[in-house]
């Protein structure tokens, strides 16, 4: 961080008025001090490495260059990595995660070597499998990605075309891509980094087909990195972020791979060709619930860095007069700015309590199925599916919000919000399309009404309907317990809605498929609804129980957000709540009024709760955010970094502006 002499006055006003201990504050947010002070020592290490520091910003590199830097710092941010590993003890993904976006600025290489490779063995090899390939992937011996998605098809898995086709003679299974369709594409890594993969493909033996497996399959030789025979590799090219992820495309031509290669710890294939069926198909996706679980907490992430640049940056900018006469005020002082910041900062905090939750349960299903116990799995699915959609729409939404906050250097990338946008967007779509997995939670939301209206008991997480089921319904109270209830509300109303749907279009002679289409706009309304109460009934009782321990002043700055969510989140939908609480307009009236004092109560602290995420300047990378709030000297030492500034006259000037206005005056 700067010295506080360099530090602009207004940054230094702010953190002045903070009404509370700012690093508590960050050690509650990251879930205890000994993972914010590991991730300060790991930090410490990697950015005092000189060749982690870009001389030229990587924006003016070419794509291939791009990627070349982005390999070069991957390497030896990994190396660092296995150093800090062999010392301290092993650090976590997401520590690993947000350092190595100080570094790479973008996406690293590696991700899904780190993310999803590694992973998969773990979660879906036998034991002997996870023995030769777990060290050596740890080790980075070898490099892989996990190629599922192909280019006719990445939602619909069932229909992936990729083969597999086991040769009992050889004991091999023969790896084909039929058609172009059936072509990996995007997978991360893949284009000319990685040497392996986990490849999703339809099993056949004998003619029969079995559904999607996974494979582990070497594609380029270890010591040349040339394509394998049968293996036609690459990368998809420039998206809209992403860059140096080298996301890439892969075609198989009877690629043979020993029998041993298919992931068996849930499903198996013997020596003779016998399939033998595991406890439950679903678990080859045990990967994806992980990274869906994870996603909540990179959300979080995400929208920390927006809200920080965006903050900070309103505290420094002054535009306009409230009062004539009266010196421009810090934009930060408008009311209209404070609702479109402070919700940011609030859901930050939502989705990291929300994630801590969601990832104890994951860790029960896991535990529990290691007992050969599922009985939680559907849940945890319904839960990992509309928590994903949700918190990523989420937090691209409020990326952008705060991008529009920043005004036109919001749109500069040297700001960094769009890449920031770039990274939050993208979580909409992979991992499981934003609608594709509302629908997926929607089913379990169906069967979950159909079970209350049974009289049957619902697993927590829907518990609630049943209460929606008893017709007194208290009367309405403004209080965030309440507001929860009502969320709930809302929830059953629209998931009953939905359920009616569906039921009408079946009795006027629809088949249930398309009654399901006809009513899925419903469908995915009742998803978000139901995503909505958990994550005010999480964030508002997981709240209570930091506050328990938490001094004073920290204690009611979490409040205040915890409130301030339920509230914003109350008149963002205060339509439904009419529709399905006993919400009056007076209530609501009084809500605004709260909603109001709120935005008031948060504003001394404002800079102190984003400088509470502790994002350092290298990850930041942010002309408009940094702790010092420099923003009109970095913008502008930014801009004489562009190529077009290091002379005076372009060389186009000669050759075509010139002759061209030469021309025109004829
Ligand atoms: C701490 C360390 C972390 C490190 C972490 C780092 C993060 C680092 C970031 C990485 C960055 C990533 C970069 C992008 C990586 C990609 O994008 S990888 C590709 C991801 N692809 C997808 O997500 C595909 C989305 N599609 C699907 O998941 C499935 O096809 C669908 C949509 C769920 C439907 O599947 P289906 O096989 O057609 O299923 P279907 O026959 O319809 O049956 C559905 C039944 O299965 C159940 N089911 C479906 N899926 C599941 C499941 N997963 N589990 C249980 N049950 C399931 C349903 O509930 C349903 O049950 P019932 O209602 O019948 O009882
Ligand atoms: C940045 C990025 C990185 C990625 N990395 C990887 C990777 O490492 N490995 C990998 O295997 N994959 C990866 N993917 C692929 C990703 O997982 C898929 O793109 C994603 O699952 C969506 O599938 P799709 O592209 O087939 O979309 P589609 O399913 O074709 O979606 C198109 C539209 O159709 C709608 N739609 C589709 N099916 C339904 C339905 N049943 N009901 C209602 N609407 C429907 C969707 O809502 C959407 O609006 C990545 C993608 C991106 C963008």
């Amino acid at each position: 961080m700067a010295s506080a002499l360099k530090v602009n006055k207004d940054l230094v006003r702010e953190r002045q008025k903070c009404t509370f201990d700012v690093k508590e504050l960050t050690y509650i947010w990251e879930g205890g001090r000994e993972f914010t002070e590991e991730r300060q020592r790991y930090e410490n290490i990697v950015y005092s490495v000189k060749e982690l520091q870009d001389e030229v910003p990587e924006l003016y590199l070419s794509h291939k260059e791009r990627y070349e830097s982005s390999i070069r710092k991957a390497c030896i941010l990994q190396r660092l990595q296995n150093e800090y590993g062999k010392k301290h003890k092993v650090l976590n993904t997401r520590t690993i995660r947000l350092v190595g976006y100080g570094a790479i600025r973008d996406i690293s290489p590696f991700l899904l070597h780190n993310g999803m490779f590694i992973q998969t063995i773990e979660g879906q090899g036998t034991p002997e499998q996870q023995a030769e390939w777990m060290p050596k992937a740890q080790a980075m011996q070898i490099i892989g990605t996990y190629a599922q998605t192909e280019l006719g098809h990445g939602t619909f898995l069932r229909g992936l075309e990729t083969t597999a086709t086991y040769d009992v003679k050889t004991e091999e299974f023969i790896l084909n891509s039929p058609t172009l369709t059936s072509h990996k594409w995007w997978p991360g890594g893949l284009g000319t980094t990685v040497n392996h993969c986990i490849v999703a493909a339809q099993l056949y033996i004998n003619g029969k087909k079995h559904g999607i497996h996974l494979f582990m399959v070497q594609i380029r030789d270890l010591e040349t990195h040339m394509p394998l025979p049968g293996i036609n590799v690459g990368e998809i090219g420039p998206k809209l972020g992403f860059q140096t992820a080298n996301n890439g495309f892969l075609g198989f031509k009877n690629v043979r791979i020993p029998r041993k290669n298919m992931l068996m710890k849930n499903n198996q294939v013997l020596n003779d060709g016998t399939y033998v069926k595991g406890m439950n198909e679903k678990l080859t996706y045990g990967t994806m619930v992980l990274v869906r679980v994870s996603i909540v907490s990179d959300a979080a992430n995400v929208i920390a860095r927006a809200a920080t640049i965006a903050v900070r940056y309103a505290a420094v900018r002054h535009q306009s007069q409230l009062k004539a006469n009266e010196p421009e005020v810090q934009i930060l002082d408008y009311l209209t700015q404070q609702h479109k910041l402070f919700i940011a900062i609030a859901t930050s905090h939502a989705f990291s309590t929300t994630y801590g939750w969601l990832y104890k349960a994951y860790l029960q299903v896991v535990e529990d199925l290691g007992k050969g116990k599922q009985d939680h799995l559907p849940e945890l699915h319904a839960l990992s599916c509309c928590l994903k959609a949700t918190c990523s729409r989420d937090s691209a939404a409020i990326v952008e919000q705060c991008r529009l906050a920043c005004g036109g250097h919001g749109y500069m990338a040297s700001s960094s919000l769009p890449i920031v946008y770039g990274l939050a967007t993208a979580s909409v779509t992979y991992e499981g399309e934003h609608t594709v997995l509302l629908l997926q939670t929607a089913r379990y939301l169906m069967k979950a009404w159909q079970m209350a209206l049974q009289g049957k008991v619902l697993a927590p997480s829907v518990s609630y309907l049943v209460d929606s089921l008893k017709s007194n319904k208290q009367s309405w109270q403004n209080t965030p317990e309440f507001i929860v209830k009502g969320f709930q509300h809302v929830a059953a109303g629209k998931i009953k809605d939905a359920f009616h749907a569906i039921q009408k279009h079946v009795k006027a002679g629809k088949d249930y498929e398309d009654a399901w289409n006809l009513a899925s706009v419903q469908l995915i309304k009742a998803s978000e609804a139901h995503s909505r109460a958990i994550l005010c009934d999480v964030f508002w009782r997981g709240t209570i129980i930091k506050s328990s321990t938490a001094s004073p002043g920290v204690a009611a700055v979490l409040d205040h957000l915890v409130q301030l969510y339920i509230v914003y989140w109350a008149l963002e939908t205060v339509g439904d709540l009419l529709l399905y609480s006993n919400i009056t307009k007076e209530d609501i009236a009084v809500l605004k009024v709260k909603y109001e004092e709120l935005l008031a109560l948060i504003r001394p602290n404002a800079v102190g709760l984003v400088d509470a995420f502790d994002i350092r300047d290298e990850v930041l990378n942010s002309t408009l955010g940094s702790y010092d709030g420099r923003v009109y000297e970095r913008l502008m030492e930014e801009a004489m970094k562009s190529p077009l500034n290091q002379e005076p006259v372009n060389q186009s000037f000669h050759k075509y502006l010139k002759p061209f206005m030469k021309r025109a005056k004829l």
